[in-house]
C-alpha cells in the first residue's frame, strides 16, 4: 500500500500524478482513472479546486454522472458564510474570498466523512440560483466509496484553510485560460439577472481577485488538470457524457413508439410541439414523432438530425437571462419526401399513427398549391390508404399562425381531395379532427452564435436551436385518433380548451401583429434586433400605446388571462437581449403577415371608430421599405413594390394591392396612411 499525501494510508494514483500536469485529458479518461482507483468498503474523498469560473462543478458533475451511484458530491461553496453575517463583518462585497467562508464547519464535514463509518451524513448545499445554503440537503451514506468536493481554496496554505488539503485523498486542480473563465463568470453573472456593467465589475474587482489568491497556491495539488473541452459529437451513445447544466431524456427511445408525423422541422417546431412531446414521453406517455421534409431544402435538417439520432439541444432564456440546456430525444426517425415519398405514405398510414403536425408557414396551406408531393398532398394520400385499410383517421394539427388554423387547414385539404376523389373529401369531412390551436414562443433561426454557446457546453451539435422561456400551446380537443391523456397535456403545459379562438386573436393581433409594427419601423429607422429597438423607450412607448390602444380594444374576453397583464409581459419578453431575435425574420413574407396580423386590427378599429395611427404607421413604413429599393423576402416581391413604388407619384395607391380588400379603400385608413407616408419621409423615427 502506498502513502497518501497526508501519510494516512491510502492508494495513491502513482501513474496519474504530473504525468498529466499541461497535458489535456477528456472527462472519459479521468472517469476511468477515478474508476480504477476506488475501492468498495473504503472511502475516498477527491478534491477539485482552481479558480471561480474554471469549471470545477461542471468537472465534478460529469464524473458523477460518468461514476453512478458510486459518487456523492459535496461542494465547499455549501459553507458561505450567509449575507447577513457578511454585511455584520464587512465582507459582503467580496463574497468568495477565503474569509467569507465558514472554513472550520467545512473542515467538520470532512473529517466525518473521513472518519465516520456507520450511518448516513448529511451535507448542505448551495442553491446558486438563490445564492443561499440549504441545510442537511445531501445524504451520504456510510457504504458511498467516493466523495468529490470541489471549491476554491482546498490547497490554499493559510492558517484557517491548510489542513483541508491533509484531510483529502487527491486533489486536482483544474487549470483554464483566464479569458475563459471570464466569459463563463460574466454570463453567470448575467445569468442571476445582474446587468452587464455590473456584471463585469464583479468579475473583475471580486473574482479575479479571488483567483489570484487560489493560482498561489496551485503547486500543492497533486494534478495539474487541463479540459479536453473539444465538444462531444451529440449522439444517443454519448448521452450520459452530458451533465448538469445539461438535462437529457431518459425514456425509451424506440421507433416503434412512433405516433405523430410532423411536417415542417424548422426551428420553432423544435423548441415548441418536439418540446412539449418531450415533457410527455419523459412522463411516460409514449408518443414519439417522425419528422418529415418536403422541400428541396429540408435535406440540411434531414442530415443534421440523422448524424445524431434524431436528438438536437434547445437553449430557452428567460428575460432576466437565465437559460435552460436541455437535450430534446422526441423524434425518434426523420423522412424526406423527395427521396422517398412512399416511405412518408407507408409512415402516414401505419396503424400506430395518430396525430399529423404541421409547421409549414402560413404560406403552406394554399389549395391551389397542393401537389401530390406536397405536404398537404402526402397528408390526403396517407388519409386515403388509411381508408382503403379500415384504418380511423388520423387528427391534423397546424401549428402554423394562423387565425383558425384547424379550419385553414381542413379547407385546404379538402379542396385538395375534392379536385382529386370527391368521395374521399367526403370520408375526410366525415372522420378527420382539425383542432384549431394557438402556438407561441418566439423562436430566431439559429445562429453561429447559438452553434457557438452549445460548443461551449460540451455538445457539439449540427443545429441546436435557441429560444425564449415563454411558451404556450392552446389546443381544441378535438382529435379522431386519441391524444395524450388531459393530466399529462396539463403536466406538461398543454391547455386543452373548448374554443381557441380567443387565445388566437388575442395572440396574432398582440404578438405577431406588434411584431410587425417593431420590424418595419424598426428597419426603417436602422436596428437589426428587437431588443434593440425596445431599448429606446420612445419606441417601447409606441409599441405599448400600439399593443393597448390598437390591438387589444379589438380582442373578446380571453378565459383565464388578464389582458393588461398580457401586453406587459409582451413588452418585457421583446426586451430579452439574450434571445437576439432579428426584425429581418418578423418582416420575412410580411404581405403574409401584415395582412392576416396587422389588417384585421385596423378593420376593427375603423368599424368601432378606434386609433389606427400606429397600424397605419407601420403599413406606411413598409411601403416606405418597399419604395427605398431594400432587399425582401416576400412571396409577393414583385407585386408589392410596384405598389409601393406607384405609392411615390399617387399617394395612397399602395393600399390597392389586393390583400388590403375593402379595408384599402377606407378614407380615414387612405388620409392617415398619406399623412404617415409624409410624416416618415420627414423623419424616419417614431417618437
Ligand atoms: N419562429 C417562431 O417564433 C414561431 C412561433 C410561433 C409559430 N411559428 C410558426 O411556425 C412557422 C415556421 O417557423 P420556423 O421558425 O420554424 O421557421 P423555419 O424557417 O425554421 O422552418 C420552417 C419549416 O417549414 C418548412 N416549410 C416552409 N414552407 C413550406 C411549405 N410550403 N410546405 C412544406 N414545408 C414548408 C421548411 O422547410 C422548414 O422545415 C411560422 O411560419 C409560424 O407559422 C413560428
Ligand atoms: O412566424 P411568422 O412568420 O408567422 O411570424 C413572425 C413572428 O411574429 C413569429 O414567428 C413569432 O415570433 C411567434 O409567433 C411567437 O410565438
Amino acid at each position: 500500500m502506498l502513502q497518501s499525501a497526508t501519510g494516512a494510508p491510502g492508494i495513491r494514483w502513482i501513474a496519474l500524478p504530473r504525468r498529466f500536469a499541461g497535458v489535456r485529458v477528456t472527462v472519459q479518461e479521468l472517469a476511468d482513472r477515478v474508476r480504477r482507483w476506488i475501492r468498495p468498503g473504503e472511502r475516498r474523498i477527491l478534491g477539485i479546486t482552481g479558480p471561480p469560473g474554471t469549471g470545477k462543478s461542471h468537472l465534478a458533475g460529469a464524473l458523477a454522472a460518468a461514476l453512478g451511484d458510486r459518487v456523492v458530491l459535496v461542494g465547499m461553496d455549501a459553507f458561505h458564510l450567509a449575507n447577513a453575517e457578511l454585511v455584520r463583518l464587512g465582507r459582503r462585497d467580496r463574497k468568495g474570498a477565503p474569509d467569507t467562508f465558514d472554513t472550520d464547519g467545512y473542515l467538520a464535514l470532512l473529517h466525518r466523512l473521513r472518519d465516520q463509518r456507520t450511518g448516513t451524513i448529511y451535507a448542505p448545499v448551495f442553491d446558486r440560483s438563490i445564492e443561499t445554503v440549504i441545510g442537511s440537503a445531501i445524504p451520504i451514506p456510510a457504504e458511498v466509496p467516493l466523495v468529490i468536493t470541489e471549491g476554491n481554496y482546498l490547497v490554499h496554505d493559510d492558517e484557517a484553510w491548510v489542513e483541508v488539503r491533509d484531510v483529502l485523498d487527491e486533489v486536482w486542480y483544474l487549470d483554464t485560460p483566464a479569458t475563459e473563465r471570464a466569459r463563463r463568470l460574466l454570463g453567470r453573472r448575467r445569468s442571476f439577472g445582474y446587468a452587464t456593467e455590473q456584471a463585469a465589475s464583479w468579475v473583475r474587482d471580486v473574482d479575479a481577485v479571488n483567483a489570484e489568491v487560489v493560482e498561489q497556491s496551485r503547486e500543492r495539488a497533486d494534478l495539474i488538470v487541463q479540459l479536453d473541452n473539444e465538444p462531444t459529437p451529440l449522439t444517443a451513445a454519448n448521452l450520459p457524457r452530458f451533465t448538469a447544466p445539461v438535462t437529457t431524456p431518459d425514456y425509451p427511445r424506440d421507433p416503434e413508439g412512433i405516433k405523430v408525423v410532423h411536417f415542417g422541422v424548422g426551428g420553432f417546431h423544435r423548441a415548441h410541439q418536439a418540446m412539449y412531446f418531450d415533457a410527455l414521453l419523459a412522463r411516460g406517455e409514449h408518443w414519439g414523432i417522425c419528422g418529415v421534409g418536403t422541400l428541396p431544402q429540408d435535406t440540411a435538417i434531414r442530415d443534421a438530425l440523422n448524424a445524431q439520432d434524431q436528438l438536437y439541444t434547445l437553449l430557452t432564456v428567460a428575460p432576466d437571462g437565465r437559460e435552460t440546456v436541455r437535450i430534446i430525444g422526441s423524434h425518434f426517425a426523420h423522412l424526406h419526401a423527395p427521396d422517398d415519398p412512399a416511405a412518408v405514405i407507408e409512415r402516414l398510414a401505419h396503424p400506430d399513427t395518430r396525430i399529423v403536425t404541421l409547421t409549414i408557414t402560413e404560406g403552406g396551406y394554399g389549395v391551389d398549391d397542393a401537389t401530390p408531393d406536397s405536404a398537404l398532398g402526402l397528408i390526403t394520400t396517407g388519409l386515403a390508404t388509411r381508408r382503403e385499410r379500415g384504418l380511423p383517421a388520423y387528427s391534423v394539427v397546424s401549428c402554423d399562425n394562423i387565425l383558425h388554423n384547424g379550419r385553414v387547414a381542413r379547407e385546404a385539404i379538402l379542396g385538395y381531395a375534392a379536385r382529386t376523389d370527391p368521395e374521399l373529401a367526403d370520408w375526410i369531412a366525415g372522420n378527420v379532427a382539425f383542432p384549431n390551436s394557438m402556438v407561441d414562443r418566439i423562436t430566431p433561426a439559429t445562429s453561429e452564435e447559438v452553434r457557438a454557446d452549445v460548443a461551449a457546453l460540451g455538445i457539439d451539435d449540427r443545429w441546436p436551436v435557441r429560444s425564449e422561456s415563454f411558451t404556450q400551446w392552446v389546443i381544441e380537443d378535438s382529435f379522431s385518433n386519441g391524444r395524450p391523456e388531459l393530466a399529462a397535456l396539463a403536466e406538461a403545459g398543454v391547455q386543452v380548451v373548448e374554443d381557441v379562438t380567443p387565445y388566437e386573436m388575442m395572440k396574432l393581433r398582440l404578438l405577431n401583429a406588434s411584431h410587425q409594427v417593431i420590424g418595419q419601423l424598426g428597419l426603417l429607422a436602422g436596428a437589426t434586433e428587437v431588443h434593440e429597438v425596445m431599448r429606446d423607450p420612445k419606441f417601447a412607448e409606441f409599441v405599448d400605446g400600439y399593443l393597448r390602444e390598437e390591438g387589444l380594444p379589438t380582442l373578446p374576453e380571453v378565459p383565464g388571462i388578464d389582458l393588461d397583464r398580457y401586453c406587459t409581459q409582451l413588452l418585457e419578453r421583446y426586451g430579452s437581449e439574450a434571445v437576439r431575435d432579428t426584425l429581418e425574420r418578423l418582416v420575412t413574407d410580411a404581405s403574409d403577415r401584415i395582412s392576416t396580423f396587422l389588417l384585421p386590427v385596423i378593420a376593427d378599429q375603423l368599424a368601432g371608430d378606434g386609433r389606427i395611427e400606429r397600424s397605419t404607421l407601420t403599413i406606411a413604413a413598409w411601403c416606405q421599405r418597399l419604395a427605398s429599393g431594400v432587399e425582401i423576402n416576400d412571396r409577393r416581391r414583385d407585386e408589392v413594390i410596384a405598389a409601393a413604388r406607384r405609392d411615390e407619384q399617387t399617394p395612397g395607391a399602395f393600399l390597392d394591392l389586393p390583400l388590403f380588400g375593402e379595408t384599402g379603400r377606407n378614407p380615414k385608413l387612405r388620409e392617415e396612411f398619406i399623412r404617415a407616408r409624409e410624416r416618415l419621409r420627414v423623419d424616419p423615427h417614431v417618437g
